[in-house]
């Protein structure tokens, strides 16, 4: 098997990760200038580099890879936590670093006596991440209500929806201007180098190649500060 052979797809998702991946894989040596335009195309295939890279929505990058569509594809820690598809994880790109929190509006902690979430009792929870979510009120021994919503979390204990919220913290503007405090840090995201498991190997020489030159510019970008 000659495992360098054939195009390489990576799936690129749009959105807060897309400039980030595509200044990395331009780093790299890859010629992302076509995917830089505000075009609406979807697909790019750049042959002087044998890559092909495919704009998906982020929350569906994981399932792209999973099957195939795309042999590699960069998603957020926090989909993939939540998600749990079966794909190989091969680097943390440390970039779209946020964090996974508990918020809940701060008139409510003055009712519940400060911070702990333990004094909350059974409580309903508004997030995008119901099966994070649910594995940390598991593990605090807690009961919690998990609503799905799709976004705009912080908007749900303001208009009684729910109590609290888990959701993905960066700047923390959003919970300031909601009028939410942090309750709990739960676990920490940054965007990850994921491919798909079979592809992974029948690539292996070019999948590889690539990860050792991303790896190198982590690592020199973490230097740098
Ligand atoms: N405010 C933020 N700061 C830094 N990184 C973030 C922020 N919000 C999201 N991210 C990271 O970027 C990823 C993509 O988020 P983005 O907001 O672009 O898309 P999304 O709305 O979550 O996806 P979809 O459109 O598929 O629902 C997230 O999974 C997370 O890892
Ligand atoms: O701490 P901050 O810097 O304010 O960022 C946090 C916000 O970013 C994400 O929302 P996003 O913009 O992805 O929109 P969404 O609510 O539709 O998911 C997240 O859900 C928060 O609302």
């Amino acid at each position: 098997m000659d495992s360098s052979r054939g195009t390489l797809t990576i799936a690129i998702p749009k959105g807060t990760l897309y400039k980030p991946s595509l200044d990395l894989l331009q780093k790299a040596g890859f010629n992302t200038e076509e995917l830089a335009g505000d075009s609406r195309q979807l697909y790019f295939t750049v042959p002087a580099d044998n890559v092909r890279y495919i704009i998906c929505r982020p929350t569906d990058i994981p399932t792209f890879v999973e099957y195939g569509a795309a042999d590699l594809g960069i998603a957020g820690k926090d989909t993939l936590a939540e998600q749990g598809k079966d794909v190989y994880e091969l680097l943390d790109l440390k970039y779209g670093f946020c964090r996974f929190v508990v918020a809940a509006p701060a008139a409510s902690v003055q009712e519940c006596g400060g911070l702990a979430l333990k004094n909350r009792g059974h409580a309903r929870v508004a997030t995008k991440f119901p099966r994070v979510a649910e594995e940390f009120f598991r593990s605090q021994g807690m009961q919690a209500e998990i609503i799905k919503l799709h976004g705009n979390i912080e908007l749900a204990p303001l208009v009684g929806l729910a109590d609290m919220i888990v959701d993905i913290v960066s700047t923390g503007r959003t919970l300031r201007e909601n009028n939410l405090v942090e309750l709990v840090d739960v676990m920490n995201s940054t965007a990850r180098l994921i491919a798909n498991r079979v592809n992974r190997q029948f690539k292996a020489d070019r999948i590889n190649r690539l990860l050792e030159q991303l790896a190198a510019l982590v690592d020199a970008a973490n230097k740098e500060g």
